[in-house]
């Protein structure tokens, strides 16, 4: 499995690789950057470290380097501003990103690889990944919502002092904004979360409250997300590479499930090494789902704004 970043220099694009570097399962793992000397710097500072983690190569270089690849990562791009909303981010960075789609697409990719953006706001530069590369719909994804997910997830097991690994939630829709918790699927060890010792609904809006805020907390606090980006995009990389066919709440493109149509949004996803295999429905508390539809519209009507 040979994965490149675009947008390795940068903090989320080298937070990946050293995820990817630790967890030792990929092969190759190349950055690619504007910005060479930083790009070389991560490679080389990465690279130093291999002997006491796994046998992979680990090197720099340009846009060429992603014809080889199995998985793209797309991190490049403007980070958003502790009071800017990630949907704000649209007119700074679709046509940064467009340039990008075009040097890929110039440069080409392997049959059958996935190309997986983070770049903000994910969902919508997930669409037009989508449509300006032409690739299969199952093999364009984005991070959506798996890095909200572990974040509630883990702020939760701080909470109610429990095993984070233990805890099961959910958060689907937009990476952003409307993003919408699944607590009608929650549990901690198999119990549901509403009857688990401690656990009470003021307690769980605190948790909500913190993790929509938790983006602009971290990026106001040190600039932007890092570590916890980059393990949430290895663990999705990790699933395509093993073809685990997790269930994962990754963005891509709906087609129904949920009555989400022609939008890339995070449903409950099963992804292996062909990228999405299948999209999962199961009813949600009404308003619940009420929220996942509006949560399409916001993303729907950026898209329409955005592609014309
Ligand atoms: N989807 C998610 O859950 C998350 C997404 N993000 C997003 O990830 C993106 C990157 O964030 P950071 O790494 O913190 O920013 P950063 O500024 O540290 O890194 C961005 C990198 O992209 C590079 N770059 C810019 N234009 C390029 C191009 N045309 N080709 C190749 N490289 C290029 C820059 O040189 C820089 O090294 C932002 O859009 C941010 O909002 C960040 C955290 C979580
Ligand atoms: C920047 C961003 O999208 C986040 O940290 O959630």
């Amino acid at each position: 499995m040979n994965v490149s970043i675009i947008g390795g220099g940068g903090l989320v694009g080298s937070c990946a690789a050293f995820a990817l570097q630790a967890g030792g399962i990929v092969r190759e793992i190349a950055l690619v950057d504007v910005n060479q000397d930083l790009v070389e710097g991560q490679a080389l500072d990465l690279l130093h470290g291999s002997s006491l983690t796994a046998d992979q190569k680990i090197y720099a270089g340009g846009t060429e380097l992603v014809k080889d690849s199995d998985v793209i990562v797309i991190t490049a791009g403007l980070r958003r501003k502790p009071d800017e909303s990630r949907l704000d981010l649209i007119n700074r960075n679709v046509e940064l990103f467009k340039g990008i789609l075009a040097d890929v697409k110039r440069v080409g990719t392997k049959p059958g690889a996935i190309v997986f953006v983070v770049s903000n706001p994910v969902d919508v530069l997930t669409y037009l990944a989508m449509k300006e590369l032409g690739l299969p719909p199952q093999q364009v994804i984005g991070l959506g919502t798996v890095l909200d997910t572990t974040r509630l997830r883990s702020m939760l097991a701080a909470r109610l002092d429990v095993p984070p690994t233990q805890v099961s939630t959910l958060i689907l829709g937009e990476h952003g904004d409307s993003m919408v918790p699944i607590w009608s699927a929650a549990q901690i060890g198999g119990l549901p979360l509403d009857k688990f010792p401690g656990a009470n609904p003021s307690l769980i809006a605190e948790v909500e409250k913190k993790t929509r805020g938790s983006g602009a907390e971290v990026i106001k606090k040190k600039g932007g997300a890092g570590f916890a980006v980059g393990v949430s995009i290895a663990d999705v990389v990790h699933c395509i590479a093993l073809d685990q066919r997790r269930i994962l709440p990754v963005s891509s493109l709906q087609n129904g499930a949920f009555g989400l149509r022609d939008v890339c949004i995070s449903v409950p996803t099963v992804m292996g090494r062909s990228g999405v295999m299948q999209h999962l429905e199961i009813e949600l508390w009404p308003k619940e789902q009420m929220a996942l539809t509006q949560s399409g519209k916001v993303l729907r009507e950026t898209v329409d704004k955005v592609l014309g």
